[in-house]
């Protein structure tokens, strides 16, 4: 009896420090962890508070907490919704794009690096891109190398914004993406980048950027930005993440 109670409490603080470092690395790389180590210090304040017995402080905080949780609720829905989403997320094979359409779109992102021309692709996987998709031109076309590059071609009509690509077809493009917050290590990138890191802090979506002004690809994916990659580079670490 003695052993089942010591084994469920071993168990009870396995699951908790599991749930914690979960927590963790769900919001890592996200602008909620500085917003965290906050909470962190408004928790330990009223601690000390409370240790001291100080009457007026611990009634002050203890009336500011309930409002700045429902704050936090409110100012990081879009976090929240993200994690929930990648907790629900079902372990089933990716379809973002074949093998056909993945080479397709490396060999234009080789070709759009080459002359400098921007690019911003988001490869859908298991977080729908259907409310991004929905903020530019719907197309729902075959996923060809020409294509993709007649698309960014400097004067195009749709060569400003992202475009998206679900079950191996262009879906829509000049997206608007949501942001990175301009804080944090990549802040001094231009917008194109930004977005890119946005939307993959957002959605499991693998996030690809050639840049006008350096010519470089870089992959965006859990709110990180790669290196500069190759293209051999580039359709490697596709296959790796399409179909993980
Ligand atoms: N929120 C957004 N969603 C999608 N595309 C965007 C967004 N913001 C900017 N862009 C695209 O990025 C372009 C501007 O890129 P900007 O030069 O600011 O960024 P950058 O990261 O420095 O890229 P580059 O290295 O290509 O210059 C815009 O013309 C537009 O096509």
């Amino acid at each position: 009896m003695l052993l089942t109670s010591s084994l469920k409490d071993l168990l009870d603080i396995l699951l908790v420090a599991t749930l914690f470092y979960q927590g963790y690395m769900l919001l890592s790389g996200t602008r909620a962890v500085n917003v965290l180590r906050g909470v962190g210090v408004f928790v330990l304040a009223w601690g000390v508070s409370n240790f001291l017995q100080l009457a007026a402080l611990n009634s002050l905080l203890g009336r500011i907490a309930p409002v700045g949780l429902f704050a936090l609720v409110v100012v990081f829905q879009p976090e929240l919704r993200a994690a929930l989403e990648q907790i629900g997320r079902t372990r089933v094979r990716d379809v973002g794009a074949s093998g056909a359409a993945l080479q397709d779109i490396s060999r234009a992102m080789e070709r759009m690096a080459e002359r400098k021309t921007g690019a911003l692709i988001a490869i859908e996987r298991r977080t729908p891109l259907g409310e991004y998709a929905a903020t530019g031109v719907k197309l729902d076309a075959q996923i060809s190398a020409p294509f993709i590059e007649a698309l960014f071609a400097r004067n195009a009509p749709l060569h400003d914004g992202g475009m998206i690509v679900q079950s191996g077809r262009v879906m829509a493009a000049a997206c608007l993406f949501p942001l990175q917050a301009s804080d944090g290590i990549y802040r001094r990138y231009g917008t194109r980048h930004r977005a890119a890191i946005g939307l993959s802090e957002l959605t499991d979506a693998v996030v690809l950027v050639v840049s006008e002004e350096r010519g470089s690809i870089r992959l965006a994916t859990g709110g990180r930005l790669s290196a500069d990659l190759t293209g051999a580079e580039l359709r490697d670490r596709l296959r790796e993440l399409v179909y993980e």
